[in-house]
């Protein structure tokens, strides 16, 4: 099939690539002329593990390109997936103003019949309003094509996106058209062999089943930080907590693991626009709120726990950090746990030391060049000379440590383990002060039980 795909980022990007890795013919359109001189180079601008070769093949064998020339995209595809940013709004909404341009740019290039793909995370009524947008180019052009507006939300993971594309779970198309619900099955139909994926339903539950999918896992994940932050009260190890609960298949293992906060581009920005849809219909999202609130209170406690292990004292001192990514395998700072310590650190007037495998460039693309972070070539440079340690990301090459080294390495014994990586009976038998997420040492409790 011919497909245009809009956007070139990590849901772009990935969606073009795996559509032409099966047979379609697939362009890419970007309005960010360098990223598609990147991609033309044969040189992918986001760390995604398996993606490059996937990307060469496929330029390789004509089955995908890239480029700037909207016109020449609209016209190409059947299919025009539209797969740009929907960053947060002033007050929290999802900001269409992309969504949006993408909508016009089609309706002034129509010359057929178009399906019109929102694969961006879009709040309910989006597919209506690209629509309306479509419909009113058209109008301006005095010309009639045909048109459907159908939503096909995105569920991939950054660092697992190819094989969560191709293996999903499941693939939600919002549509009432029969005829678009066939060209989405032609579409799917090499990843939909195993059993049936393809879940149909209307345009308004698909859309909304992208936030309620997110709210949910970022809902898991709040609660189990709550209840780490409660174990560390009533001193009982999360560790075993979520073992013990995890086994549970009416709960299950997946996303139950206490941490430093949800990050990434997904997460914080979709349950905020979740409560404020909520608010426009003038329902209160409780729940969203709470979950969102824990959220940020989790973040801010490995600043308050390092805080609290130095006396109070960070203006001058080193803090090495292991870590700068939202997650391993991704090279992606949006969100960022790190970003919350780090930011709060330079306000305190403390030098960041930091190593991460994948997101170093990005770190100096968001902060520039400044005397309090440091970036280092690895994980040993980073402790050199430092004060204490924080581990942000729990990137696989972290997760080995040498407690005795460490001890030596850091002028005060202190490791902020914002992952729950090492085991704190080892670290406190090193003579190390070990604070991690629901185990651990823990701060002095207002209330003892
Ligand atoms: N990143 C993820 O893991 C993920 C997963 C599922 C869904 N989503 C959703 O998918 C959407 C895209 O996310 P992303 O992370 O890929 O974003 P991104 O910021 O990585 O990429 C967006 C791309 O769109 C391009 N763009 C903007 N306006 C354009 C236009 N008019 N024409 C062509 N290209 C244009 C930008 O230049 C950029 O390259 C968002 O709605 C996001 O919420 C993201
Ligand atoms: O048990 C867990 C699982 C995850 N996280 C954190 O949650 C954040 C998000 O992680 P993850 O969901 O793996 O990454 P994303 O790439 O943001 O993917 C989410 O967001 C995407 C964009 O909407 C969706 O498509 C995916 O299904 C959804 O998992 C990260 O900071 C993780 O460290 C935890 O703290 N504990």
């Amino acid at each position: 099939m011919k497909i245009t795909v809009f956007g070139t980022g990590y849901v772009g990007l990935v969606t073009g690539t795996c559509l032409a890795d099966v047979g379609h013919d697939v362009v890419c359109v970007d309005i960010d002329q360098s990223k598609i001189d990147r991609l033309t180079q044969g040189e992918i601008p986001i760390y995604e593990p398996g993606l490059e070769s996937m990307v060469l093949r496929n330029v390789e064998a004509q089955r995908l390109s890239f480029t700037t020339d909207a016109r020449k995209a609209v016209e190409h595809g059947v299919l025009q997936f539209i797969a740009v940013g929907t960053p947060p709004d002033e007050d929290g909404s999802a900001d269409l103003q992309y969504v949006l341009a993408v909508a016009a740019t089609i309706g002034q290039y129509m010359n057929d019949y178009k399906v019109v793909i929102d694969k961006s995370t879009v709040p309910v009524g989006t597919a209506d309003k690209v629509s309306a947008c479509i419909a009113g180019v058209l109008a301006e052009r005095v010309a009639e094509f045909d048109f459907d507006v159908c939503s096909n939300p995105e569920f991939l993971k950054e660092g697992s996106a190819l094989e969560d594309f191709t293996r999903g779970a499941r693939i939600v198309v919002g549509t009432d058209s029969d005829r678009v619900a066939d060209l989405m099955r032609e579409c799917y139909a090499p990843y939909n062999r195993n059993r049936e994926k393809l879940m149909f339903m209307s345009v308004r539950a698909a859309e909304l089943t992208k936030y309620a999918a997110n709210a949910m896992l970022a809902t898991k994940i709040s609660f189990m930080n709550e209840m780490a932050n409660l174990a560390e009260r009533l001193g009982a190890d999360i560790e075993d907590v979520r073992r013990g609960i995890g086994s549970d298949p009416r709960i299950g293992y997946h996303f139950i693991y206490p941490g430093c906060g949800y990050g990434g581009s997904c997460f914080p920005k979709d349950v905020q626009a979740l409560a404020r849809t909520a608010s426009k219909v003038g329902y209160q999202a409780e729940l969203l709120q709470a979950v969102e609130a824990v959220n940020k209170r989790q973040k801010s406690t490995l600043f308050d726990k390092l805080s609290h292990a130095l006396g109070g004292e960070l203006a001058g001192k080193t803090i090495a950090l292991w870590g700068l990514a939202f997650k391993p395998e991704t090279d992606d700072m949006r969100d960022a746990p790190s970003r919350a310590l780090m930011e709060r650190l330079w306000e305190e007037g403390a030098v960041v030391q930091a190593y991460d495998p994948e997101a170093m460039k990005e770190c100096r693309r968001l902060y520039g060049e400044r005397d309090d972070l440091v970036l280092v070539a690895d994980r040993v440079q980073a402790v050199k000379k430092a004060d204490a340690l924080v581990v942000c990301t729990e990137w696989k090459e972290f997760r080995t440590l040498d407690a005795g080294w460490i001890r030596e390495q850091l002028s005060h014994p202190v490791v902020i383990d914002g992952r729950n990586l090492f085991d704190p009976e080892a670290m406190a038998n090193a003579g190390i002060d070990y604070y991690a997420v629901g185990r651990g040492k823990t701060m002095p409790l207002a209330t003892a039980v």
